[in-house]
């Protein structure tokens, strides 16, 4: 429950997510049951000779959730993040795993519809096939669509730490499964570390993946320069970039995004936590509404940031205190940047209008 007057409003909004990684949302309290229950060995809690260095962040669900508190960028996440990854194995994992953020999200923040990154090349270094992720989470996603209706679509993620002749054999495994083809895959993204990183490396894969009308999106300008973000947008020709927050570093970048009516995937407690931002109020939320630069509100990965959407919304009113018509602009932004059909986005803005149209009374 946050201190703003608008927060049965933001509640009650009917949301869309386009920026979370499955992945990064497996609790503490979910990582070590799935370790015990998969005989994972996560990285010891006493030192011994030969294995992983000591990390007494392992000792406990709440040991580690602590150190979640602590991260000093975004590749100190990411290291917490991949060691996540073991503890994920079969279809039932990644049932469960979907599951429970889908239900969670749909009871507490009214989400309506989920757009989910996973990291291929994270779970098949490992040995687990792409139809694990894939079967596991359409089975929850058929489960919560009719439990809550809510809608959930599914974007694999090539990694930028991984080389590009890396991602150029997963994005062809990927094509191989059928399921860009058949709907189960929605998109294509690219995310991991990003400095030194720049988007045009992956300038021939996306062009591949325009090339066969599959949708794009690109992690650019969580850590790397407005630069990234340009490059993102002309190279890669995407039609979302995630996080994208230090365009607002660059008049020019801010104006085409602008023009050109790129949608910007914002994660508001991500950026404080990997220390981007050192408040809220940091991120320039209100730099976008002012220069007509559209975005939408995610939680990015809600396990490890101390939060889900419900609490970016609120988190972002607490800091900026926008209007009522200001809230109803970023959920009918969120549902027209979503990649659902056009019949569900027009169900989807009839909700929105409905409960902007009960608060005004
Ligand atoms: O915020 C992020 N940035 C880049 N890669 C990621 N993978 C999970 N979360 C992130
Ligand atoms: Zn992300």
């Amino acid at each position: 429950m946050c201190n703003s007057p608008l927060h049965n409003l933001l509640t009650a909004l009917p949301k869309c997510e386009h920026h979370v990684h499955l992945e990064g949302t497996l609790s503490p309290s979910l990582l070590f049951a799935l370790a015990a229950k998969n005989n994972i060995p996560l990285p010891p809690s006493a030192p011994t000779p030969e294995s992983e260095s000591f990390d007494p962040a392992f000792t406990s669900p709440s040991a580690l959730s602590a150190r979640y508190t602590t991260f000093s960028s975004l590749d100190d996440f990411l290291h917490y993040y991949y060691i996540g990854f073991r503890v994920l194995l079969s279809p039932s994992d990644f049932e469960a795993l979907t599951y429970a953020y889908l239900s969670h999200a749909a009871r507490s923040a009214n989400l309506r519809h989920a757009e989910v990154f996973f990291d291929p090349q994270g779970h098949t270094a490992r040995g687990v096939p792409l139809e694990h992720v894939i079967t596991g989470f359409h089975a929850a996603a058929a489960r919560a669509q009719s439990e809550f209706g809510i809608t959930a679509e599914l974007i694999p993620c090539l990694l930028r730490h991984f080389s590009v002749e890396a991602g150029t054999e997963c994005f062809d495994s990927l094509i191989s499964t059928g399921g860009f083809a058949d709907g189960r895959l929605k998109g294509v993204g690219l995310c991991s570390t990003e400095l030194d990183k720049p988007p045009e490396a992956w300038k021939g894969i996306f062009a591949r993946a325009k090339g066969r009308g599959i949708r794009r999106t690109a992690h650019a300008g969580e850590e790397g320069p407005a630069g990234y973000v340009r490059a993102a947008v002309e190279m890669l020709d995407v039609m979302r970039v995630d996080h994208g927050v230090r365009a607002a570093e660059d008049n020019a970048v801010m104006q085409m995004l602008a023009d050109k009516g790129v949608m910007l995937t914002v994660c508001p407690m991500s950026n404080v936590a990997l220390k981007g931002a050192r408040s809220i109020g940091e991120v320039p939320v209100r730099r976008f509404l002012d220069a007509g630069v559209r975005f939408s509100l995610n939680s990015d990965d809600p396990a490890y940031f101390g939060g889900y959407i419900q609490e970016n919304y609120c988190a972002v009113e607490e800091a900026f205190g926008l209007s009522v018509e200001e809230w109803g602009g970023i959920a009918r932004n969120a549902v027209e940047g979503s990649w659902c059909s056009e019949e569900r986005k027009g169900v989807l803005l009839g909700e929105v209008e409905a409960v902007l149209g009960g608060w005004r009374g």
